[in-house]
Parts: C-alpha cells; sequence; structure tokens
C-alpha cells in the first residue's frame, strides 16, 4: 500500500459567510468568514488523503495559490519515500531553495505547508487504518523522533532528550489509552463570549453550556474597557466562583497597556489572558507574564506563533504559562511534535487552539498524543472547543460532558462532505453566488467599538 504514489493533488478555496452573526469576532478580527484552503491528494490506486488550513476569508485564494506552488514538491512521491523520511520531506517543503525566501516557516507559505503535510499525515493514517492519534501513540519513538525538524532548536532540546522524554512516557501509555477512550480529553467552550455577541445572547449561550456541563469559559476582550469589565462581571456571576474563565485579547494592546488593562480585570479571576499583545513580541509576553503572576494571571498564546523556534523562545523566555498549539499554523503534526515535546521539557501546560473550521477536528488528535505519550498529566490542561461548522465534515468531533471523545475513523479527521465543499467554494459555490446575486456584501452590525 505503502508504495501507491501520489498522483494529483486538489486545492480550492472554501468559505462559510460567519461574519454574518459575528461568530469568531473579537477585538482585532471584527468580521471573520471562517475557511479553509481544502486539500485532497489522490494515489495511483484511488487511495486520498484530505488536509487543509485554517482563514478568516480574504486572502485565502493566497494560501491556495502558495499550495499550488508547493504541490509540485508532493505529486510523484510515493508515501513509502516520504514517511521513511519524513524529516527531508518537511525540509523540502519549507526549506525548498527558492520558495523559502516567502517564508522561511511563517505566513501564507507555512499555511500551505500544514495544509499539503496535514493531508499526508491524514494519507498515512488512512493507510495504517488508524485515526492519527493512534497512528502517533502506537509509532516506536524513533520512528516519531525521525519526523521532527530539530533544526534551530537544539539549543533547547537535542534528539536524545526528545527520545528519552518519549521513552519514559511508555509507561501507563496503555492506561492512559483506556481513560481516554472512556473519559476523553478534558475541553473549555469559546462559544458563549464572541466579541460581537450581545450581552442577552451572551447570558443564553453561557445558561445552555452550564446545563451541558461545560466548566471552563473564555471571554473576548480588548476593545473597549467598559464592555470588558460588564461581560466579565456578567459571566463570572453566571458560571460561579468555582469554574474557570480565561479572557483572550487577540494581540489588541502594547505591552504597558495590557498590563493596566488587565489589572482591571483581575477582580473576576481569569486564569490566563491569551494573545495580549503582538504574537511576535516575546520579551513584551515576558513582562506582561512577569507583571501579572502576582495577580494570579498567566498569559497564553500560540494560534498565530508561526513556528518551533519562536515556541522556542517563548519557553527560553518564560513568556508563556500556557501553551497553545494550532494544528494548521505550523509545518502540521512534524512541527507540532517538536513543540510538544519542548513544552514537556520546560513544564508548560499545552492547551491548544480550536475552533474556526475544522481545528477542533484537528487539534483533537494531537492533545490525546500529547497526554498519551509525552505529559501523562492533565493538570492545568484543557482543549479550546468551538461550536460551529462541524456538521460539514464526514467524522465530526464528538464531546461528551464537555470532553472531547478519541475519534475512531481512520485518519486526520479532515475530510469534508462534498456537497459542503461544493455550496461554499468562493467565489462559484451557490451560497457565495446567492449573495452576490442579493448584492448583500454581508453587512455586519457594527457593534464593536474601536
Ligand atoms: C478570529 C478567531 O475567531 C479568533 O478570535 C479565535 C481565537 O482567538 C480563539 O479561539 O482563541
Ligand atoms: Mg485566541
Amino acid at each position: 500500500k505503502m508504495t501507491q504514489k501520489i498522483i494529483k493533488l486538489t486545492v480550492r478555496d472554501i468559505r462559510f459567510p460567519t461574519s454574518l452573526e459575528l461568530h469568531g469576532s473579537d477585538a482585532m478580527h471584527t468580521d471573520p468568514d471562517y475557511s479553509v484552503a481544502y486539500v485532497v491528494i489522490e494515489t495511483d490506486q484511488g487511495m486520498r488523503g484530505y488536509g487543509l488550513t485554517f482563514t478568516v476569508g480574504r486572502g485565502t485564494e493566497i494560501v491556495v495559490c502558495a499550495v499550488e506552488a508547493l504541490s509540485a514538491l508532493v505529486v510523484g512521491k510515493s508515501l513509502e519515500e516520504i514517511v521513511s523520511d519524513f524529516r527531508g520531506f518537511y525540509r523540502l517543503l519549507s526549506s525548498d531553495g527558492q520558495m523559502r525566501w516567502i517564508g522561511p516557516e511563517k505566513g501564507v507559505i507555512q499555511l500551505a505547508t500544514a495544509a499539503v503535510l496535514n493531508s499526508v499525515w491524514d494519507l498515512w493514517a488512512r493507510m495504517e487504518g488508524k485515526p492519527l492519534w493512534k497512528l502517533l501513540v502506537d509509532m516506536e519513538p524513533r520512528k516519531l523522533i525521525s519526523c521532527i525538524d530539530f533544526r534551530y532548536i537544539t539549543d533547547a532540546l537535542t534528539e536524545q532528550e526528545a527520545l528519552e522524554i518519549l521513552e519514559k512516557a511508555e509507561a501507563g501509555k496503555q492506561q492512559r489509552v483506556d481513560q481516554m477512550l472512556k473519559e476523553g480529553y478534558p475541553a473549555y467552550t469559546t462559544s458563549c463570549a464572541w466579541l460581537g455577541y450581545s450581552d442577552q445572547l451572551l447570558k443564553q449561550l453561557c445558561t445552555d453550556a452550564l446545563s451541558e456541563g461545560w466548566t471552563k469559559f473564555k471571554v473576548k476582550v480588548g476593545a473597549d474597557l467598559e464592555d470588558d469589565i460588564r461581560r466579565c462581571s456578567l459571566i463570572r456571576q453566571m458560571i460561579g466562583p468555582n469554574n474557570t474563565l480565561m479572557i483572550d485579547a487577540n494581540q489588541r494592546w502594547d505591552v504597558g497597556e495590557a498590563i493596566t488593562w488587565v489589572t482591571k480585570l483581575a477582580e473576576y479571576k481569569p486564569l490566563w489572558i491569551e494573545e495580549p499583545t503582538c504574537p511576535d513580541d516575546i520579551l513584551g509576553h515576558a513582562a506582561i507574564s512577569k507583571a501579572l503572576a502576582p495577580l494570579g494571571i498567566g498569559v497564553a498564546s500560540g494560534e498565530q506563533c508561526h513556528n518551533r523556534v519562536m515556541f522556542k523562545q517563548f519557553l527560553q523566555a518564560e513568556a508563556l504559562q500556557f501553551i497553545q498549539i494550532d494544528s494548521c499554523r505550523m509545518g502540521s503534526v512534524n512541527e507540532n511534535l517538536a513543540v510538544l515535546l519542548m513544552a514537556h521539557k520546560f513544564k508548560v501546560p499545552v492547551c491548544p487552539h480550536a475552533g474556526g473550521v475544522g481545528l477542533c477536528e484537528l487539534v483533537q488528535h494531537l492533545i490525546l498524543f500529547d497526554y498519551i505519550s509525552v505529559s501523562a498529566s492533565l493538570d492545568d490542561r484543557m482543549c479550546e472547543f468551538v461550536d460551529h461548522l462541524h456538521e460539514h465534515f464526514i467524522s465530526p468531533v464528538v464531546i461528551k460532558n464537555a470532553h472531547y471523545m478519541p475519534p475512531k475513523d481512520p485518519g486526520y479527521s479532515c475530510e469534508m462532505l462534498e456537497s459542503s465543499v461544493q455550496r461554499y467554494q468562493y467565489p462559484q459555490g451557490e451560497v457565495w453566488k446567492q449573495f452576490k446575486k442579493q448584492r448583500l456584501t454581508k453587512v455586519c452590525v457594527p457593534i464593536i467599538k474601536y
């Protein structure tokens, strides 16, 4: 099976008009249309692998172009060739002598790398007949290590150290698999409190979430302090003192501003402030972490952290207390493995970013692997959940009692319903043609203040 050659790669621009109802809105992304560059690879024997990367609307066409530019590096290869030297293949994609100039390993080209490699991992897991998390959990530590590009991170984590972490976690692995199959992985919800939601909607969604068993909630902040105080106070009252609250500013502030603003929200006892400032400002995050530590508030970031080298520095600078990996921002599973192992060495809990479209479906595999094969701990750990657009996936996430239940279907859970792909393809899908016809260029209610 593994000798099958990949003979075709297609990529499509799929957009969902989520901005109409301000789903996903935050202080910086006021009108996101949750979207994906959706990749399908096909072998000479008709097997398919599915992959995607997430975007928020305009610009997806640029990611599609970048995927097309990478496709020549994949088409013609057999899965055997790829996975027998996955590190080499990762490098081929991320360090192509000409294309690396438009990165390297960041921005659009890294999103495209993620989409392509996600489809390769999906194909591999399908060929093995396992969900991706199980493929990873069953893999020999040495084989896992051979998928990681350690270039630029050996000052923080050597191959030998990574191997030792994985070998040490072999003990008790089966028990943790059984536990996950029974209980699932703990999750928190961001669905109640997008920035553009009214107080009434927030209350309704929070009431529903509490009745469904959610105990951890994230609220968007950062556009207007008075609004933040009102919303945080409302949600804290609703969830009570013992449930967990997190706040997310999506990069809105300068460093000093972040410290003063969050100090004013401290009485609502947030566990973390997420993305307080520019996602590239490592020393800024370190300063914020230091200033907020006496208030018991940690700093979380990662959804726009573009590669392992950035995460390495955040860890070295003690700039984050929660690491938020993302399945579609960095170089797929390969690069996420490096970050999970570094986070473990630096003793920083991983709480993945999910939501968007497809991000929950994908990242659940990585966090299950983290618990079973790396961290062996659930302390201070939880995976984000957002309740949008799961109906477009062939194997949507299963949430039970606020926990992710491990996926059972083979693959990386990336495959979308072909009917959804056709309907939402931009701009030719029926949904977008309809908007054009009605000249309804998606008018958003401007309730977000600047
Ligand atoms: C634009 C996205 O919805 C973003 O707000 C998501 C996010 O920050 C999160 O889920 O965390
Ligand atoms: Mg966020």
